[in-house]
């Protein structure tokens, strides 16, 4: 007798925008180009390219792009046979007429990013993505940050505006796999058939891949992850390693694993100067909660206030700083470069 198949799961790419946060948004043509070619030919049907913080990212607040990220967006698309090339867009950043350009590119879903209590800013932007006829995509931010019942209340405004698969995202890390499993689940037990339910890990504790089976197995049906898990903070579930991992759980995800292990370990890491890593100032950001984003930020205001990464990021977690106040972590440099502090680098 031979056991029932596993339901199928997608896995989402986003070596191209989430990684784009580890190489402070300087990707180029060419590197998009050749990640895009590798995970193409490995089966990887969803690439999503775009700054890290989405449509119109480019910024002074979040950091300026090497390269416009519509002319990203057309390589990606030039240059995949087989798989579609997804946006993000956080309302407020990105605006509908971004979302029109990308579309005019050639992207075919967006993903549209509100923090966890936010999502009635994504309603005229699923509207938009549905005139255009994109597929939608919704993710809650920063999802530890309410418990599963207010969480599923707001994937319910998500689908009930169009959106067809809402994402619980870790984004900063500090889900244990015990969380995503009662998020998922209650995000199941509300969008029944309504809409999918997807899940976006970060490695900052180094369980992107564990809460990635926690979500599959409490019936999360898409997944995201990152080549080599480039990506904010200590990076994203990596995508060869989920690979890895559903093969030998023999989920059918439809990729060719050899093919995922050369995109990452023969393709993107000669790419890469510097992978993101678990290190102190990224496991702060698990420990205390704080957006993957920062990182990078709390880094720089490091340098130059001679304070260190992994207090700055503490102290924005305890000030419960969220995507968008990326300005705040200079003040909290600062404030903590007058201070008194500890041995460890926090306030005494
Ligand atoms: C804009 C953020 O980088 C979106 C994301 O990937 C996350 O919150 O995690
Ligand atoms: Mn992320």
């Amino acid at each position: 007798m031979t056991a029932d198949p596993r339901p199928a799961a997608r896995i989402t790419d986003t070596t191209l925008r989430d990684g784009s946060h580890a190489v402070a948004h300087q990707f180029t043509v060419d590197q998009i180009r050749a990640v895009t070619r590798a995970l193409d030919d490995a089966g990887v049907t969803v690439i999503e390219v775009t700054h890290g913080d989405g449509l119109a990212g480019s910024s002074f607040n979040y950091g300026f792009s090497h390269t416009d990220e519509i002319e990203l967006v057309k390589a990606a698309v030039a240059e995949a046979r087989r798989a579609r090339i997804a946006v993000l867009l956080l309302p407020g950043l990105g605006t509908v007429d971004d979302l029109r350009r990308a579309h005019d590119a050639g992207a075919g879903i967006v993903r549209v990013a509100t923090h966890c209590t936010e999502a009635d800013v994504s309603i005229q932007h699923f509207g938009a993505a549905h005139e255009l006829g994109m597929e939608t995509v919704g993710f809650l931010m920063l999802s530890h940050r309410v418990g599963p019942e207010a969480l599923a209340k707001q994937a319910r405004i998500m689908a009930d505006a169009g959106c067809q698969c809402v994402y619980v995202v870790d984004s900063a890390g500090w889900l244990l796999p015990t969380d995503v499993t009662d998020r998922v689940s209650a995000l199941a037990a509300e969008l029944g058939d309504d809409a999918q339910i997807g899940f976006h890990g970060h490695q900052n504790l180094s369980l992107g891949v564990a809460n990635s089976i926690a979500a599959y197995e409490a019936g999360a049906r898409q997944i995201d992850g990152s080549l080599c898990a480039l990506g904010a903070g200590a990076g994203n579930s990596p995508t060869e390693l989920l690979a890895t991992v559903f093969e030998r759980m023999r989920v059918p995800i439809g990729l060719d694993v050899d093919g995922v292990l050369r995109a990452a370990h023969e393709v993107l890491t000669p790419l890469i100067p510097r992978l993101p890593i678990a290190d102190r100032p990224a496991i702060e950001q698990g420990r205390h909660g704080v957006y993957s984003s920062f990182l990078l930020h709390a880094q720089r205001a490091a340098d130059r206030y001679g304070v260190p990464a992994h207090a700055i990021l503490r102290a924005v977690g305890e000030a419960g700083y969220v995507g968008g106040q990326e300005d705040m972590i200079i003040d909290v440099a600062i404030d903590l470069s007058t201070r008194a502090t500890t041995s460890e680098g926090v306030p005494a």
